[in-house]
């Protein structure tokens, strides 16, 4: 499969503080990678190195394609207060703003585009209505429209499993399974169930990062990057979550 980026002997942080070191990770078309690893191991860290919102300390990222329309990016917390004076449309039109700027105008084949994902998502008669005023579940939606509105080439998503509501959830696992064709996908996830069901490739994030080229992970393997788990039920289904334990690197 060709590849999109290369992220080389990465070690990044903040001020004085390593998170992140000597990382290498290679995303190419139609993966699917989860990120598993524990509190504070450094996730969401690797995930803004990727998004270029964090410069590293040293290492570097090779772009094997053009870094317009890269990348489409699904927060952890995307609530808005339900004052926000802004309209469903209008939040899923800016996710066009990169590729315009702020001062192009949007065409009417945008709009367009708004409405036909609006509508594939079951947002369809939601267009006009103040974003804050929705339901979470209902917002995730939207913020998905968001995400993939500018047909990115990786989408990524920071622990879809903290917003996206029970009834979307088997849905939204199988939205996503369908947009993998034609785009890569790097998910956070804390729940190993969700991450074996639906990815591909796993990496463990611990300080370093460990790259498994399959979705299937043993616990002695998890052992191993002292990443321990646990067994835990939610409503009738048990599954594995990764335990809070402590970051492997030392600063
Ligand atoms: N802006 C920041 N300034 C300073 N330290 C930070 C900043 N953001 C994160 N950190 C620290 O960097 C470390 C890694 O944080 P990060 O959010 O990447 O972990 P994570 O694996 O995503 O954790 P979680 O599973 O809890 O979301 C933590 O110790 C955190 O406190």
């Amino acid at each position: 499969m060709n590849e999109l980026l290369e992220l080389k002997g990465i070690t990044a942080g903040y001020e004085q503080t390593v998170v992140l070191r000597d990382v290498n990770l290679t995303i190419r078309e139609h993966d699917f990678i989860g990120i598993i690893g524990p509190n504070g191991g450094g996730k969401t860290t690797l995930l803004k190195v990727i998004l270029g919102l964090l410069k590293p300390f040293s290492g570097g990222i090779v772009y094997h394609v053009t870094k317009q329309s890269l990348f489409g990016y699904l927060p952890q917390n995307s609530r808005f207060d339900a004052r926000f004076p802004i309209s469903v449309k209008e939040v899923v039109l800016s996710g066009l703003m990169s590729e315009k700027g702020i001062f192009k105008g949007y065409t009417k084949a945008d709009r367009e585009k708004v409405d036909d994902l609006l509508e594939t998502y079951g947002m369809g008669g939601f267009g006009n209505r103040p974003i804050g005023e929705l339901s979470g579940g209902q917002m995730q939606r939207v913020f998905l429209c968001r995400a993939i509105i500018s047909s990115p080439k990786i989408l990524i998503l920071d622990e879809p499993s903290t917003y996206v509501d029970a009834n979307f959830e088997n849905e939204f696992y199988s939205v996503l399974g369908e947009l993998n064709k034609t785009m890569s996908i790097v998910m956070v996830s804390h729940d190993l169930g969700t991450i074996c069901s639906y990815v591909k490739t796993i990496a463990c994030v611990n300080g370093g990062l460990h790259y498994h080229e399959s979705n299937l992970i043993t616990p002695e393997q998890l052992k191993l990057y002292n990443c321990p788990i646990e067994l835990i039920s939610h409503g009738t289904v048990p599954h594995r979550v990764l335990l809070k334990h402590d970051r492997t690197i030392e600063n």
